[in-house]
């Protein structure tokens, strides 16, 4: 493939969100008397959406609508004072970008995450670099799977989806890029593990950022 721009997932891939994810989710599950979930489990509840977030980590039987839209708020209230007490970007990212930077390469990052909160983590973890498009989730698009957010950031950096590699940790992921028609490359250091990449279409895999960079160099 030619490949002209990098669209980034931002949990699991470029940083690592997992500790505030699920500590504040307990917390909430906690205060409202449900069970909590440890932390492994937690890695399999994110990346769909702070509301899919909330109806997984619901008991069976529990998550109406009604209850399902009150403890999201509550979440979404108490993620707003927690979002940066552990998260980081994860090692080697910091150097990958540095890289793409010298490359030239126009970059992006499409996340589920509330796109409130993926500006304030890009804006706050990721400050070092520039980012052409950088979207969470919003009413206009659907959640990734769906490939709308990818093709609309695509169309904002002006590139054609086949010239975009598309980088993430999930199956959600590999799926989105397939959908969207760019080159989905999988990362092994994220939220989910090899064989789901592999069976939702990922056509890379690397276990380092600096695969990121050697994939770019032999596209080019
Ligand atoms: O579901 C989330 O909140 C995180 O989503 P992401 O993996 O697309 O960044």
């Amino acid at each position: 493939m030619s490949c002209k721009a990098v669209i980034f997932d931002l949990d699991g891939t470029l940083l690592d969100t997992l500790k505030d994810l699920s500590v504040t989710l307990n917390a909430v599950l906690s205060a409202n008397g449900h069970p909590t979930h440890p932390l492994e489990h937690c890695r399999y509840l994110v990346g769909s959406g702070m509301r899919e977030l909330v109806r997984k980590a619901l008991p069976d039987g529990v998550g109406t609508p009604d209850t399902i839209e009150r403890i999201l708020g509550e979440l979404l209230e108490q993620y707003a004072l927690n979002w940066n007490v552990h998260s980081q970007p994860y090692p080697g990212i910091p150097g990958m970008l540095d890289g793409l930077e010298r490359l030239g390469m126009k970059k992006a990052i499409l996340s589920n995450k509330a796109d409130r909160f993926t500006k304030l983590c890009a804006r706050h973890l990721l400050a070092d670099w520039h980012f052409d498009v950088v979207m969470g989730h919003h009413d206009a698009i659907e959640h990734k799977p769906s490939p709308e957010g990818a093709l609309l950031v695509a169309e904002m950096m002006g590139e054609k989806p086949s010239d975009i590699l598309y980088v993430g940790d999930t199956g959600i992921d590999m799926l989105t890029a397939n959908r969207a028609g760019m080159y989905p490359l999988g990362v092994l250091w994220g939220f989910r593990p090899e064989a789901e990449l592999v069976e939702a279409g990922a056509r890379s895999l690397t276990a380092d950022p600096e695969g990121i960079l050697l994939h770019l160099e032999g596209c080019a």
